[in-house]
């Protein structure tokens, strides 16, 4: 199953339809208890909760009810508790006298050495970023200190994921009964994301309404990798022809075809000024410098360092012309935006791949902060799917459906990198797979591949692709493992 993320409404939807469940605070009490476990796991791991110190930032909802709550199980186990109001006369009324009588103690500053901070400043209802007196105390938060927000990281959209400034960057946020949207879109703000269950599964609701755009990721399950059947031959399995490079640039068609040829076994062709050297790197391509003699593909890859020439935009016609799923990238997105007619209603699959700069040149406005709704808005527009590259990878097909990729790291944001992960999804496609599924297994397994490669020391598109084959043997063992585990028994 993909996992979903909910806007703020939904989730609000989701906790009104629980009825009695909401009215009687049992939905708070099992949130809070969610909270308190978490952070006595992160104590428990590092010596115990007995004398630890925790300090809890109160804002003036529900979120500080959560914390408050949270705040006097903690007490019962023995922790230090001190607790800041930011708006004591709005406090939550139940939680407040929870925390007294539990040994919970209030002031207006917390102590300088904490184990543990909690933001229970705001969640679903939080607007803009963190006010003054909530800034000034996570401002003095020293390094050594977890950071555990409640629900959200405050000063981050909820729907949006837009990080405002000031806003707490959290090392574990503890959510419940369903992910928010800040959860994917503001992945690196929220650090670890526990999700407790609190017993809403049945009354969550369907997301899209009135053709609103959903946001959900795949889960690894999900990453159903291309394998040759025993019946597979070269051809059957899907052929990729690669259209990138020159000359001058050969690196990107290296890349790019270097990608596809990991990516899938069966073939890859290429075309274009530098098939000498993609041919002398990967000497299993077919290469020509003529479109006309590139024989039959199942999808076409277009774009990295061709160029913008008169040449480039007769050959970038030629393949939007043909009725093949046809992924554009780089420069036939420049070539795009001066002529968006040459994709816009096109009926055969189509996949743009656009980083931020390629995303305003094609839409003509700055990409702002509702990333996921401007890469579902040109999806929209034009009937194409889009992917829009970052650290948070969204692909949005025409009908509003958005997944999403955190890619864990930012090891990849190297040159070459962008080809590599055109060559990698151009292979999924001309395996049969949507260009919404390509997109997203492509960037999962990007980043997987960076991951991999770096160890944690900077990298170049080469190493990356280097780290593409161990990437996508860890999604194809799996599902090997489920086929196995799930076969009937022979008897
Ligand atoms: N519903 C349920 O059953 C469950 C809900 N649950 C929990 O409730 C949370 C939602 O609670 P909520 O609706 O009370 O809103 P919440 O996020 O606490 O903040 C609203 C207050 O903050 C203020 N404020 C706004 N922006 C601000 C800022 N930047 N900086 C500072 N203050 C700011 C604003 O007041 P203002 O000062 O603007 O008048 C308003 O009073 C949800 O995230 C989850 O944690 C769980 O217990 C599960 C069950
Ligand atoms: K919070």
């Amino acid at each position: 199953m993909p996992i979903r993320y909910l806007t703020a409404d939904e989730v609000r939807d989701a906790e009104r339809a629980s009825g009695d469940l909401l009215t009687g605070g049992v939905l708070m009490r099992r949130a809070a208890h969610g909270v308190a476990q978490v952070i006595a796991a992160e104590l428990n791991r590092t010596g115990g909760c007995y004398g630890r110190s925790v300090g809890v930032v109160v804002g003036a909802g529900d979120n500080g009810g959560d914390a408050l709550f949270a705040g006097a199980e903690l007490c019962r186990r023995g922790v230090r508790v001190d607790a800041v109001l930011l708006a004591a006369d709005r406090a939550h009324s139940a939680g407040l006298a929870a925390f007294r009588a539990a040994g919970g103690r209030t002031g207006e500053r917390l102590p300088d050495a904490l184990d543990v901070i909690v933001d229970g400043v705001v969640g679903l209802g939080g607007r803009g970023p963190l006010r003054t007196k909530a800034a000034e105390i996570f401002a003095g938060v020293d390094s050594e200190t977890v950071v555990v927000a409640v629900d959200l990281p405050s000063g981050v959209d909820a729907d949006t994921g837009e990080v405002h400034d000031p806003a707490v960057r959290a090392d574990l946020t503890v959510t419940f009964g369903v992910r928010r949207r800040a959860h994917l879109l503001a992945a690196p703000q929220c650090g670890r994301v526990v999700l407790v269950d609190i017993g809403l599964d049945d009354v969550l609701p369907e997301t899209g309404r009135g053709g609103a755009p959903t946001l959900s990721s795949l889960s690894d399950d999900e990453i159903d990798w291309p394998t040759p059947d025993p019946g597979d031959d070269k051809y059957t399995q899907g052929v990729v022809g690669i259209i990138a490079g020159s000359h001058r640039y050969p690196g990107a068609a290296v890349l790019a075809t270097g990608a596809a040829v990991t990516a899938t076994s069966g073939m890859t062709r290429f075309v274009g000024s530098a098939h000498a050297e993609v041919v002398a790197r990967w000497p299993e391509v077919v290469a020509t410098p003529d479109l006309a003699d590139a024989g039959r593909v199942q999808a076409w890859v277009l774009g990295p360092g061709m160029g913008t020439d008169d040449a480039a935009a007769a050959t970038l016609r030629t393949v939007l012309g043909t009725d093949l799923p046809v992924l554009a990238d780089a420069d036939a997105l420049t070539l795009i935006a001066r002529d968006p007619g040459l994709v816009d209603g096109r009926t055969s699959p189509t996949l743009l791949t656009p980083h931020a700069g390629e995303f305003a040149r094609l839409t003509g406005t700055e990409l702002g902060a509702d990333r996921l709704a401007a890469v579902a808005g040109l999806a929209a527009r034009w009937s194409v799917t889009v992917l829009l590259k970052g650290r948070i990878t969204l692909v949005a097909d025409p009908t509003g459906h958005v997944l999403g990729n955190d890619a864990g790291s930012s090891w990849a944001a190297t040159a070459g990198a962008g080809d590599v992960l055109s060559g990698i999804a151009g292979a999924l496609l001309a395996a049969g797979r949507s260009p919404r599924i390509a997109g997203a297994a492509a960037a999962r397994v990007h980043a997987r591949a960076a991951e991999l490669a770096s160890g944690g020391a900077p990298i170049g598109a080469s190493a990356l692709l280097s780290g593409l084959r161990p990437a996508i043997r860890e999604f194809t063992t799996r599902s090997a493992r489920t086929r196995v585990d799930t076969a009937p028994s022979a008897r």
